[in-house]
């Protein structure tokens, strides 16, 4: 079909602006990047109010033949929402704008306890952004994951003789782990409450168990992930560090926590993490046993199709079939999952923004 002549020429210009917007969405993150490379925000916070854009360009460890571009770097993230603007004066006269932090930017800062800055630095750290330029090579060879494509091997061979990736991603985990543990263990007590045991699978170094354990005097808490991850990393009383593989056995406990573990794993690998699970757990529901998930749960795509965090969600299911062997859920998937498990009962509370709470039941 011949588009210039069928459609309206409003609607051809519209679609080419859909394209190239698409085309250059990358843009939005690398700006981001390179504002937090720049240490934009902790600039502005250190300002103390609105900050000019003349002092911004001074206080930027950039070569002084870039200062016209700082303007064009920091128009975008106005755009895109990261910084403000606000008038420098009253008077009306005074053109002069300056930058304000967003509540975005906020969560940027150096010092701010629930930056996400590692998870943004991995995420678009060239050794994982690499795979996407092999998307549709891996559609046409007998490859496990694009990530594999690109690298010769999986994440997770890389991820053992590269220190780099392995210590990048762990600092991402971490500063996801402290942002949904301040949520959790503020507004979400009840959760663990009556519980005496917790093993946390694949908990990383132990930040959100030991977030739960300080929170729950009764409480003792098993961080368990693989052998090169918790070696040498030290226990209390409360708090106990188990080197293992989740596919061969779990410590028992009354309770077992997920936290973005299943989404990394296909179905298969899931529905054994799942009876690896309900071995540890047992089969006492009443004594309290459960195992906790916290991963998202996807809506039906034709009721949300324009939905921002819709959006956020399909890109997460995008990255876990790109870098790993996962996938983000809808209810009846997850579902399946824990029924074919053996598992009796489950209960979603929508409490982390785009990610659920799922207490799945023996
Ligand atoms: C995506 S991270 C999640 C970390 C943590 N739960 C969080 O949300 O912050 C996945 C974790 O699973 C661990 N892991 C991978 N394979 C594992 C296995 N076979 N047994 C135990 N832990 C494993 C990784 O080392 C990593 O710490
Ligand atoms: O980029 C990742 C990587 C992982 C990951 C790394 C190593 C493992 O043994 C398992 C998983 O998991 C991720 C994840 O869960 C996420 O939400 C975003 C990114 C990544």
């Amino acid at each position: 079909m011949d588009m210039t002549n069928d459609e309206p020429r409003i609607e051809l210009l519209n679609s080419q602006a859909h394209i190239w917007n698409h085309i250059f969405n990358f843009i939005n993150s690398m700006s981001l990047k390179c504002a937090i490379q720049l240490g934009i925000p902790d600039i502005i916070y250190k300002h103390g109010r609105a900050m000019p854009l003349s002092d911004l360009v001074a206080a930027l460890p950039i070569n002084h033949s870039k200062a016209q571009c700082v303007y064009r770097l920091m128009r975008i993230l106005v755009h895109s929402g990261f910084f403000t603007e606000e008038k420098l004066s009253e008077n009306a006269k005074e053109e002069e704008d300056g930058y304000l932090l967003t509540s975005a930017s906020r969560l940027l800062l150096k010092d701010e306890p629930l930056n996400v800055t590692p998870f943004l630095l991995a995420m678009l750290d060239p050794i994982l952004t690499k795979p996407w330029h092999h998307v549709s090579e891996w559609f046409q060879n007998g490859d496990p994951m694009p990530f594999d494509t690109a690298h010769g091997r999986t994440l997770w061979e890389y991820e053992r003789h590269e220190p780099r990736l392995n210590h990048f991603l762990h600092e991402a985990m971490a500063s996801d782990a402290r942002l949904v543990t301040k949520v959790l263990v503020k507004d979400y007590k009840g959760v663990f409450e009556g519980l005496h045991s917790l093993v946390d699978v694949g908990g990383g170094t132990g930040i959100v168990a030991k977030a739960i354990a300080d929170a729950f005097p009764n409480l003792k808490c098993t961080v368990l992930d693989l052998p090169h991850v918790v070696s040498g990393l030290q226990g209390t009383d409360k708090l106990n560090y188990v080197g293992g593989d989740m596919f061969e056995a779990i410590p028992s406990a009354d309770a077992v926590l997920l936290k973005w573990i299943l989404h990394d794993w296909s179905d298969d690998e899931c529905i054994k993490i799942l009876k690896r699970c309900k071995e540890a757990i047992g089969s006492n529901k009443e004594k309290g046993g459960k195992l906790i998930i916290i991963d998202m749960k996807v809506e039906n795509q034709k009721a949300r199709a324009h939905d921002k965090s819709m959006e956020t969600q399909l890109f997460f299911d995008m990255l876990m079939m790109i870098l790993l062997t996962g996938r983000e859920r809808t209810e009846q998937e997850w579902a399946k999952l824990f029924f074919d498990a053996g598992f009796s009962d489950y209960k979603i509370t929508h409490i982390l923004g785009l990610r659920s709470l799922i207490e799945v039941y023996p």
